[in-house]
């Protein structure tokens, strides 16, 4: 391990239990925290973790549902369960809107009124409050904490109690020990489970689609330094499991945000081929895997930091 990813570790790792919810609620102050879920299609899944983050009102003031295009009743679901929710193309119209989950992190920030943002997936099977509390424990002790990373075992579902994470650990982790080994001490640095301070985000670019949560990693390393980045232990997590091809094209996203940011200037082939069985013929399927970063949001006209 590189030093300073050891010499990281060993300083910024902390578990939930380290976050007792009566001393955030202390710290907090006139703090104020945004629980924001990204959603496509999470209907069976989003109103139960809105209700759970719900009973964190006080420490927590709002919790915001950002839906990224979902043809069923997420939206529904999630307004009944008290989230105050957004669809993408009401937000920021003049900016137009693109598909995946950038675009509506990048977006929250235009609705959202924390000073500390925190994202949860919305499809989380387990959610239990202490996922919310545990990354907000470093940022309200710390003024000088930007980020807090989650990390927890990944089960794969009806295969392995370990084995989830195929992504980050067949590509992310790879990829970011070659290039930003400063970094290796991330333990999951694909989590959908963050949180930042507003100051953070909205100076950095957004990378497209899920290229977001690597790109926001290597960017705030680059800008802020290390020690800006904390990590929580939050247990155990399950959800939702995509199929090879889908995490195929989520790598080569991955690869492609990390080249931007190797290689600025140079420019990766765009599209991503698979191939597809039909009957007795095999056709190859190509699939646009890189899109231009989202400008850092400060930087966008009609947005005003709350
Ligand atoms: O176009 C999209 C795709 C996904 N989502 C939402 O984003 C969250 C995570 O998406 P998911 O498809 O469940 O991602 P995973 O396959 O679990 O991917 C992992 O790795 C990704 C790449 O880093 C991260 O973005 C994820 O948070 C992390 O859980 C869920 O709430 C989705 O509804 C959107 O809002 N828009
Ligand atoms: O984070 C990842 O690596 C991908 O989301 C894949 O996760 P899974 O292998 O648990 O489905």
């Amino acid at each position: 391990m590189h030093p300073d990813a050891a010499a990281w570790f060993a300083k910024r790792t902390s578990t939930w239990r380290d976050w007792p919810i009566a001393d955030l609620q202390r710290r907090k102050g006139d703090t104020r925290v945004s629980v924001v879920l990204p959603a496509l299609d999470e209907e069976p899944t989003v109103a139960e973790i809105v209700a759970g983050v719900r009973t964190l009102i006080p420490l927590v003031d709002e919790v915001i549902v950002v839906d990224s295009g979902s043809v069923d009743r997420t939206a529904e679901v999630a307004a009944r369960a008290g989230a105050a929710v957004h669809h993408r193309d009401d937000i920021l119209p003049a900016t137009g809107s693109r598909p995946g989950k950038g675009e509506v992190l990048w977006k929250a920030l235009a609705v959202a009124t924390g000073d500390i943002l925190v994202y949860v997936d919305a499809d989380l099977t387990d959610f239990r409050p202490h996922f919310v509390t545990g990354l907000l424990g470093p940022l309200l002790e710390d003024p000088a904490t930007l980020m807090v990373k989650a990390f927890y075992d990944r089960p794969l579902l009806d295969v392995s109690a370990a084995g989830g994470g195929r992504v980050t650990e067949l590509a992310a982790r790879p990829l970011l020990n070659a290039y930003f080994p400063e970094l290796a001490g991330v333990v999951q640095p694909l989590a959908g489970e963050y949180a930042a301070r507003r100051t953070l985000l909205e100076s950095l670019p957004f990378a497209a689609g899920y290229g977001v949560e690597t790109g926001l990693l290597i960017d705030t390393f680059r800008s802020a330094g290390l020690d800006a980045v904390a990590q929580v232990d939050l247990g155990q997590r399950t959800h939702g499991h995509q199929d090879t091809a889908a995490l195929g094209r989520m790598a080569a996203t991955i690869l492609h945000t990390i080249h931007t940011r190797v290689f600025p200037g140079r420019s990766s082939w765009p599209t991503l081929t698979q191939f597809e069985r039909h009957d007795v013929t095999v056709t190859p399927a190509d699939h646009t895997i890189a899109h231009p970063d989202r400008p850092p949001m400060l930087t966008v006209p009609g947005y005003r930091p709350s």
